[in-house]
């Protein structure tokens, strides 16, 4: 790491890092800026496409037919982000508990909520059409003499600029506004408490090489971002695909707070009714509103997360095309078209992907920060590009979350309430298969891990 990088890395760390005073839980902070709201909007007239089930007889056409997704291009320019300063941090934990005051649920009391939640005051976008790109705003304020990085919404791809063309990003999955570029090749995320502590513990773990470089919290108009590696750096015109692990896609705690005081959603709603309106039971019809472990258990039905323990979130390909909508995504033979589609049939990809899987599982067999880990909602990033790199990295631990002392996970068993397991080896195990389905490997790249009896 360079030595700049490293002392930035080290201010931030003395500026707070060990989290002390901060409440402990999940800050997945939603606001987006009102520029972003207005970039969004823009966006919003070049019409989203919306693809319905992705078949095996989908798989050609309907990527030929993907929308052109806006990309965000990061330009280097003057700007005005900044480490967080020790003198910052008690703004931030104020800022933070307000937060987390403002999201938490009351314990008392039995009956049903249906209440405006943080998402319903954010617009239908905000969390629907998840795969477009998080739009960033230009940093007005030129006082920091810092370099900085510019951000231009660019509708069609590929950019043609060559000096900025790898420089192009995109997100294919979760939260809009989430991301803001950072600097030399590094992008900044919305503060979570509970991811911070997850890269923090990653450090020096065998998982390292795996995930992004972490570089600390820094402070950008205001608010708090984790510092991070923008994976797509070093690629020209990369071709991605999110893979989010494991059987389970919800927090125990979700299910728990939903038993004693359900909290009614009517996006969750809308979102299960824009798939499929015969989703919701009557009664769901008739409150228009349904919890949240109730439509992610639905999610993980109605996709391969029940079935094989992972699923796919979005791809984005080479020539600039993009696919979110998966949801419907269950067979393996369906994913494995998906897969030979996204790596193009070509073996050295699909090989290379397998070995970095081998790899990974096997930095997972040992690790102790996966040992002592609930992993839920992670993702799996694939990247690769025309000169046929291929890598793959573990991302998101927005809902990673350390056991008691003494407590470790397998990974491999079966969930029930209250063993916190989240089927992530055995996930793993099946995407390895399928890749090694398509490359004459077959599956002996991999350790073998038995199967869950799938969830009721
Ligand atoms: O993919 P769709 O069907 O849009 O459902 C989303 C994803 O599961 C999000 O997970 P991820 O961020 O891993 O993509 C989850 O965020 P959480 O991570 O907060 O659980 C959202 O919960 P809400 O944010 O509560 O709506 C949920 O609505
Ligand atoms: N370090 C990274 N480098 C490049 N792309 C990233 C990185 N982290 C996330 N992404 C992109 O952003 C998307 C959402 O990331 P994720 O961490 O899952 O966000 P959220 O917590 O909002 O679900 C991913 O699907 C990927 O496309």
């Amino acid at each position: 790491m360079p030595k700049e990088r490293e002392k930035r890395r080290k201010a931030s760390k003395e500026a707070g890092l060990s989290g002390a005073g901060i409440s402990d839980g999940f800050v997945k902070e939603r606001r987006t800026s009102r520029r972003a709201s207005e970039l969004r909007d823009e966006l919003c007239q070049a019409k989203e496409v919306k693809l319905s089930e992705f078949n095996t007889t989908q798989v050609q056409t309907s990527m030929m037919e993907a929308l052109r997704v806006p990309q965000v291009t990061i330009t280097p320019d003057g700007g005005c982000s900044r480490e967080i300063q020790q003198e910052d941090w008690a703004d931030v934990e104020g800022s933070l508990r307000r937060k987390l005051s403002n999201s938490s649920i009351s314990s008392t009391g039995s009956s049903i909520m249906l209440e405006e939640s943080e998402d319903d005051i954010l617009s239908d976008n905000e969390t629907k059409s998840k795969g477009n790109i998080t739009l960033e705003h230009l940093c007005e304020d030129t006082s920091e003499s810092k370099p900085w990085w510019k951000i231009k919404t660019i509708v069609n791809w590929p950019f043609v600029s060559p000096q900025r063309r790898n420089l192009s990003w995109v997100q294919l999955a979760g939260h809009k506004g989430n991301f803001k570029a950072g600097g030399e090749g590094t992008i900044l995320k919305k503060f979570s408490e509970n991811e911070k502590l997850c890269f923090e513990r990653l450090q020096g773990d065998v998982l390292q090489d795996f995930v992004p470089g972490y570089y600390g919290v820094v402070e950008r108009d205001g608010d708090p971002f984790l510092h991070m590696t923008d994976l797509l750096v070093n690629f020209d015109r990369p071709s991605v695909m999110d893979c989010k692990m494991g059987v389970r896609t919800y927090l125990e705690e979700e299910v728990v707070r939903a038993r004693e005081r359900p909290k009614l959603r009517r996006d969750l709603f809308d979102k299960m009714l824009e798939v499929d309106s015969e989703a919701p039971s009557p009664q769901e019809h008739l409150q228009r509103a349904v919890t949240k472990p109730r439509y992610m258990q639905w999610r993980e039905t109605l996709s391969s997360t029940h079935t094989l323990g992972f699923r796919i979130e979005g791809i984005k390909k080479a020539d600039g095309t993009c696919h979110t909508d998966f949801k419907k995504t269950r067979s393996k033979e369906d994913i494995t078209q998906i897969f030979r589609d996204f790596a193009t049939n070509n073996t050295n990809i699909l090989n290379s992907y397998l070995s970095k899987l081998a790899k990974i599982q096997q930095a997972l067999m040992s690790s102790e920060f996966f040992k002592r880990h609930e992993v839920i909602g992670s993702s799996l990033l694939f990247i690769h590009d025309h000169t046929d790199r291929a890598e793959v990295w573990l991302i998101d631990f927005g809902k990673t979350t350390a056991l008691p002392e003494g407590q470790t996970l397998d990974h491999s068993i079966p969930w029930q309430e209250g063993n916190r397991e989240d089927g992530y080896m055995w996930g793993l195990d099946n995407l390895m298969r399928t890749l090694g389905s398509l490359t004459n490997k077959g599956t002996s790249e991999g350790k073998k891990h038995y199967c869950l009896v799938p969830m009721s």
